[in-house]
């Protein structure tokens, strides 16, 4: 299949009257006058490198000079400034040459190139993980039959009530527990059943637990550590921690000790210390559970851009009970219910499941009421469902065209939401 190709950039002019303006901007935060310079430049610049630098030494140059902003306090830092405006000058004179667009274009189109390779036209090589009637049994519990394949770029959810099977799940898929029934493989890697590899395999896998465990020491240290204990030395070592840092938000936290940290600060050091060392499968036990409704959002759209990184994507599978935001991010869903497994599948193919559509809403109006308003052509039952109202209505039906109806019968709306299409119905 043919790679798609980038979306053509501006034209040149525009390009370039962009790219002037920003780094324009830019100059004028690098001045020694500016509170907070050279560390908030070096930040800043780095993003700049990383969206227009064509030359891969380029963007080298600005990740070193934000971690010596870093790391280098004093005396050095003097040398930073000139070094980070000749670095702007370099980029910009890439662009003045003409060269600069047209290689960023190219480089776009080997990102496309490169991510079809690991999506399309290799599926093999696309799917990291893949089991066959899986049956779990312990003593009175049993799950399964589980079919199901993890794929890199993908985040599988893991939904179901306590006690259902989630954690069994994750284990057996990151090789902790194995299976009583059914066969495994881990065809990414070529491992399947019965000679897989087990150290081979659980090289590429990270597993963040629920309880997440203390470290000793400073945290970055911790990171350089957990890199090199798998294999990642040298230069590749500081940079991929720096990236880590960075990409997690976590600069500012370096110097601290586990018991410093908040707890959502806890987990994106769990998570920088699990991808540090660039697994192909992250596995993650109710990553949600203790983070606040902004720190939710932010995890989640981080663990989806790294999943679905060019260079190096990863299969993601998290268990979660916090449903909405876990839709919004999974493309796929494993709905456990007693062990068994009552749904695997697209997210988005779940409506096909139910002949009606699902609304919640969120109204003083007591149910038997709207009830006794809505019910006909229409809707076709409403439910108190704790303090939400749940509303079945005929296939056809719309959100606005319910929304109409709710206006004509003068009911009051706090709150509305179309669940016709989420997982939330597999719990009714
Ligand atoms: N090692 C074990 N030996 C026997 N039974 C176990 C073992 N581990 C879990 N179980 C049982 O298996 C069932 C499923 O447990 P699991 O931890 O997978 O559920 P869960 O959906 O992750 O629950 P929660 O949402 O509370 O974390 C439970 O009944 C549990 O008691």
């Amino acid at each position: 299949m043919q790679a798609q190709e980038p979306t053509p950039p501006a034209s040149n002019e525009d390009f370039l009257s962009g790219l002037r303006t920003e780094a324009g901007a830019l100059r004028e935060r690098l001045s020694p006058d500016v509170p907070g310079a050279p560390a908030d430049g070096a930040r800043r610049l780095l993003s700049f490198a990383e969206k227009y630098a064509v030359a891969p030494a380029l963007r080298d140059e600005a990740l070193k000079l934000r971690l010596m902003s870093r790391f280098e306090a004093g005396a050095q830092s003097d040398d930073l400034v000139p070094r980070m405006i000749a670095l702007l000058d370099a980029i910009l004179a890439e662009h003045a040459s003409g060269q600069g667009q047209a290689g960023l274009a190219e480089r776009a189109r080997a990102k496309a190139r490169l991510r079809e390779h690991y999506m399309r036209s290799a599926p093999e090589q696309a799917t990291f993980f893949r089991c066959a009637g899986v049956v779990k049994r312990y003593g009175g519990f049993s799950l399964g039959t589980l079919d199901l394949d993890l794929r890199l770029g993908e985040i599988t959810g893991v939904v179901g009530q306590n006690g259902h099977g989630k954690t069994t799940l994750l284990k057996i898929v990151s090789g902790q527990l194995s299976a009583s029934e059914g066969t495994l493989g881990y065809p990414m890697l070529h491992q399947r059943e019965p000679d897989i590899d087990w150290p081979v395999v659980k090289d590429h896998i990270a597993f963040v637990p629920q309880e997440l465990p203390a470290w000793r020491g400073r945290l970055v240290d911790t990171l350089h550590f957990e890199a090199a204990i798998h294999g990642v030395k040298g230069e590749d070592n500081e940079r991929e921690v720096g990236f880590m840092i960075e990409r997690l938000d976590l600069g500012g936290h370096v110097d601290k000790h586990w018991d410093e940290l908040s707890g959502g600060t806890k987990l994106r050091f769990a998570l920088a210390r699990a991808l540090v060392w660039k697994p192909r499968l992250l596995v993650m036990d109710e990553p949600l559970a203790n983070l606040d409704v902004l720190a939710k959002g932010r995890l989640l759209q981080d663990v989806r851009d790294l999943a679905q990184s060019y260079i190096h994507p990863m299969a993601v599978i998290m268990s979660s009970h916090d449903l909405y935001n876990l839709e919004a991010v999974c493309g796929q869903m494993v709905f456990l219910k007693n062990g068994q497994v009552d749904y695997v599948g697209d997210v988005r193919a779940i409506q096909r499941r139910y002949g009606d559509n699902e609304f919640e809403i969120g109204t003083a109006t007591r149910a038997n009421q709207v009830r006794d308003l809505l019910l006909g052509d229409l809707v076709t039952s409403v439910q108190q469902d704790g303090v939400h109202l749940r509303i079945r209505t005929v296939p056809t039906c719309q959100p606005m065209d319910l929304l109409r109806l709710l206006v004509e019968q003068g009911i009051a709306v706090s709150y509305f939401r179309d669940n016709s299409a989420s997982i939330r119905r597999l719990f009714s």
